[in-house]
């Protein structure tokens, strides 16, 4: 995995996710995500048809149950063939062992989501009763992770420097809450633009509405790309 830029098909049909797809060149690399939303909608033929057009995916399902769960619901996911899949960290030790074993096998990596990017230090305080400062939570979370055998975590690009000092400089971090400075943050509390992201050692960054909301998704897609690699 080469640094990619994830683009979140948070698309509401499978018509326009296709449009989008194919504005791009035929030989053009792209990693895309798969969330709750497509995968609901389509499920896993349509995660199918886009491994065999030769995307690589990020199967972003948030896996978060007791271990027994997890675990079977990871073997099935283990013979999908996807590069990348979430569960929340929070769900607890035993919870990623089980995760990560259910995927035995396979090359699919696990990635345990930390503090979700929509969540800030109010929210998690008043809403969550986590009395940590962010930052600390984070790194909690993303220690638990890796001592229980994650490939990496998701968090914000802001927490990147912390996180690889307290797990090792080889564990993923993938960070959504991506903006370019004409964008507004919306519902994402801890942002990044592509550049930053980039400064602070994401390994790769997610992105969604910047992309699929713009008037012309495939220049808004160079655009972030170009930022992100420069
Ligand atoms: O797991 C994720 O990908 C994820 C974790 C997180 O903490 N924050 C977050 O925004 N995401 C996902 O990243 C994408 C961000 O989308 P935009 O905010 O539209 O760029 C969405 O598909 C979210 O589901």
């Amino acid at each position: 995995m080469d640094k990619p830029v994830i683009v979140a098909l948070d698309y509401a049909d499978d018509f326009e996710c296709i449009n989008f797809l194919n504005q791009f060149p035929k030989n053009q690399k792209l990693f895309l995500k798969i969330g709750l939303e497509m995968f609901c909608q389509f499920g896993y033929p349509f995660v199918k048809s886009l491994r065999e057009r030769g995307y690589e995916i990020f199967l972003d399902l948030k896996l978060h149950d007791i271990p027994n769960t997890v675990k079977r619901t990871c073997q099935m996911i283990a013979k999908w063939d996807v590069q990348l899949l979430t569960i929340h960290a929070s769900g607890g030790a035993e919870m990623i062992k089980a995760a990560k074993a259910g995927l035995a096998g396979s090359n699919t990596k696990l990635l345990a989501v930390t503090q979700l990017t929509s969540l800030g230090q109010t929210e998690l305080v008043n809403e969550l009763k986590v009395p940590l400062k962010s930052q600390d939570y984070v790194t909690h979370l993303a220690k638990l992770a890796f001592d229980n055998g994650a490939d990496g975590v998701i968090s914000s690009a802001l927490e990147v420097p912390m996180i690889k000092e307290v797990t090792s400089q080889d564990f993923l971090c993938i960070t959504p809450g991506i903006r370019p400075k004409t964008e507004q943050a919306g519902d994402q509390k801890r942002v990044a633009t592509p550049s930053q992201a980039r400064s602070l050692g994401s390994d790769g960054i997610v992105v969604g509405r910047p992309i699929t909301q713009a008037k012309n998704s495939l220049n808004a897609y160079m655009n972030i790309d170009k930022e992100w690699d420069k």
